[in-house]
């Protein structure tokens, strides 16, 4: 793997993409046994409400289109979330006709256009349910969202109306499992899509950073693999911008009582420098779809032997991993996740080593 060049790689790549497609349905060999509901169903929706000639259609844009097509059911989805859809599309009927009518472009009164993102998760509390671009306007307005949030037993719920997320309803403190350890939710906060996804990713991470003693965990989220990785023998930094999600990891890494360090830090303006970077064992990378070139240059200029990258867009990767081919290191093991069931989009796990 050594000469291989950013062609290659993606060539690479696509290679044991397709071979996983062959062998049944991509990412299935490495996908751990269900343990919440459906194999592969994703723990989290973001969708669009939209008011059109009098009735509430939830769901996705057609592709290419502005056409809003309703979801009446998903098998990608867990029930728990499915199981809510008609039940909001209800609450939204009502919410739309008690909001003030909006004038036309005549100036005739038009009929009330309600249009509201969703987003709903699913926590271990429950449903954590987020509306925005929608405001509960007058007394029975929140009372409707109140008894909602309690008929269907949310464990919180959210809304925007363009100043940021209030908390309409939340009786105990949200909190998702990573790990071993509660992580407090914030709203929005990046998750893995998938349950199995997570622990396929989280499997290799441990396999390939087995016995070292210092990890730098790099656009670490809330912690999904630093609290994967920390134990008795291994410590960890969790270096993450959103400020949110830091705060969030910090909480629950001190709560646990467990060795992970967390760093509120830019990584694109403001990466690791290679004499930081060369005091761990090991590095691992999950950056957001634009990949981490800042960040991986410094890698290459470090004295770090082993480098688990994690991503969700095999062309930043292929740029980025060819860097790390350049600087001496080896493509060591590579492996395609399928966590997004009947899409062509998959998350690569790999794994570079270099000797010392
Ligand atoms: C693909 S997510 C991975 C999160 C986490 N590793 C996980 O598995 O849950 C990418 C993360 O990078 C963070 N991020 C985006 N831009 C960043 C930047 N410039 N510096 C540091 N973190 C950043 C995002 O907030 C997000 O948490």
């Amino acid at each position: 793997m050594q000469q291989l060049d950013e062609e290659s790689l993606s060539g690479f790549v696509e290679a044991r993409v397709a071979n996983a497609s062959s062998s049944q349905e991509l990412g299935a060999q490495h996908l751990a046994p269900p343990h919440l509901s459906p194999p592969g169903a994703r723990r989290r929706a973001s969708l669009r409400a939209e008011s059109l000639g009098g009735r509430v259609v939830i769901g996705f844009r057609e592709a290419r289109s502005h056409r809003l097509v309703e979801l009446e059911e998903c098998p990608v989805l867990v029930p728990e979330l499915v199981a809510l859809l008609a039940p909001l599309r209800k609450l939204l009927i009502t919410m739309g006709k008690a909001a003030p009518a909006k004038k036309g472009a005549r100036g005739k009164f038009a009929q009330p256009r309600m249009a509201a993102d969703i987003e709903m998760t699913l926590t271990e509390q429950g449903v954590d349910l987020g509306v925005r671009g929608l405001t509960a306007e007058g007394l029975a307005a929140t009372e409707a969202m109140l008894a909602f949030a309690q008929h269907h037993k949310l464990a919180r719920l959210t809304m925007d109306g363009g100043y940021g997320y209030e908390t309409v309803w939340e009786p105990e403190p949200v909190t998702v499992r990573l790990g071993e350890v509660s992580v407090p939710l914030p709203p929005g906060a990046f998750l893995q899509a998938t349950a199995d996804g997570e622990a396929a990713l989280v499997a290799a991470a441990r396999e390939w950073l087995d016995g070292a003693a210092t990890v730098a965990d790099l656009f670490a989220g809330l912690g999904t693999f630093a609290f994967a990785l920390a134990g008795p023998g291994t410590k960890v930094l969790a270096a993450e911008a959103a400020r949110d999600a830091h705060l969030a990891c910090k909480a629950a890494a001190e709560r646990a009582q467990l060795p992970v360090f967390c760093d509120h830090r830019d990584l694109f303006r403001n990466p690791l420098q290679p004499d930081e970077l060369s005091r761990f064992a090991a590095v691992l990378l999950d950056p957001p779809r634009a990949g981490a070139r800042e960040q991986v240059d410094c890698l290459a200029l470090s004295s770090v032997a082993r480098v688990v990258y994690i991503s969700c867009n095999p062309s930043s990767w292929s740029r980025d991993a060819a860097r790390l081919i350049e600087a001496g290191f080896r493509l060591a093991d590579l492996r395609p996740v399928g966590q997004f069931r009947w899409s062509t989009h998959v998350e690569l796990a790999s794994y570079f080593v270099r000797d010392a």
